[in-house]
């Protein structure tokens, strides 16, 4: 699968090769999720959560990172395959954003943002995305992806490097303020404050080159 310019995912061996360079992901693995996940009790074995193969010869040496996270289906206890979510930690005291494009597969993205306290979230976004569409997580907003499909969820992340992920709140509050389940959204319990979601949908692109390409869309993972 082409992710970009001599970008290729070799889907059956879960392989990278950019530029002719072979990308080692680094691998999530179930065991790590189980403070994130609504029903850890019915994680049976470990195994692998998700890939990511970071920092992608293109943008090296540039103000902006490119990733590429693989998340296989799975489900632990009715719940969807994820990621385990995180906010960006200010940078200079800039929040900043980030863009995922999705190559195949289909994304839900849950984005929340918090009030006063990590258990109060003023606004939550769900986010629809199947292949050709990106998202553009907000300044401020905590994120998780989900594989809502039945398919390898194969996307794209841009992000300038210097942002590091908050984990925490996630942890304590074990997860996000929704889960996305088979049956549907399932609200954690554990938010005090969690309004009705609201739901979009990814803006269509034509391709990650052209994401990459575009001046106004990049500057704003800088400069928001
Ligand atoms: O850090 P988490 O929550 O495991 O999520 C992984 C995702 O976050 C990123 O590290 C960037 O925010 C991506 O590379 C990856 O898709």
């Amino acid at each position: 699968m082409r992710i970009a310019r001599d970008i290729e995912f070799l889907k059956d061996e879960l392989r990278i090769l950019a530029l002719g360079e072979e990308i080692k992901p680094e691998i999530r693995r179930l065991n790590e999720l189980k403070s994130v996940l609504m029903m850890p009790e019915s994680l049976e074995k470990d195994g692998i959560a998700y890939m990511m193969y970071r920092d992608l010869p293109p943008l090296r040496g540039s103000p902006i990172r490119l990733d590429v996270t693989v998340i296989p289906p799975w489900n632990v206890g009715g719940e969807l395959a994820k990621t385990k979510g995180h906010y960006h930690l200010p940078l200079e005291g800039k929040s900043l954003p980030e863009i995922y494009y999705v190559h195949s597969g289909r994304a839900i993205f849950l984005l929340q943002r918090r009030g006063a306290s990590i258990y109060e979230i003023e606004d939550f976004i769900v986010i629809e995305a199947e292949a050709g569409r990106y998202v553009m997580v907000p300044p401020g907003y905590g994120h998780v992806s989900v594989n809502a499909g039945e398919d390898m969820l194969v996307m794209s992340n841009l992000i300038h490097r210097g942002v590091m992920p908050d984990y925490e709140p996630y942890e304590i509050t074990r997860g996000a303020a929704y889960y996305v389940t088979s049956d549907g959204l399932v609200r954690n319990p554990r938010y005090e404050k969690a309004p009705d979601p609201r739901y979009e949908k990814g803006p269509e692109y034509s391709s990650l080159e052209d994401l990459m390409n575009d001046r106004g869309i990049l500057e704003r993972l800088t400069d928001p």
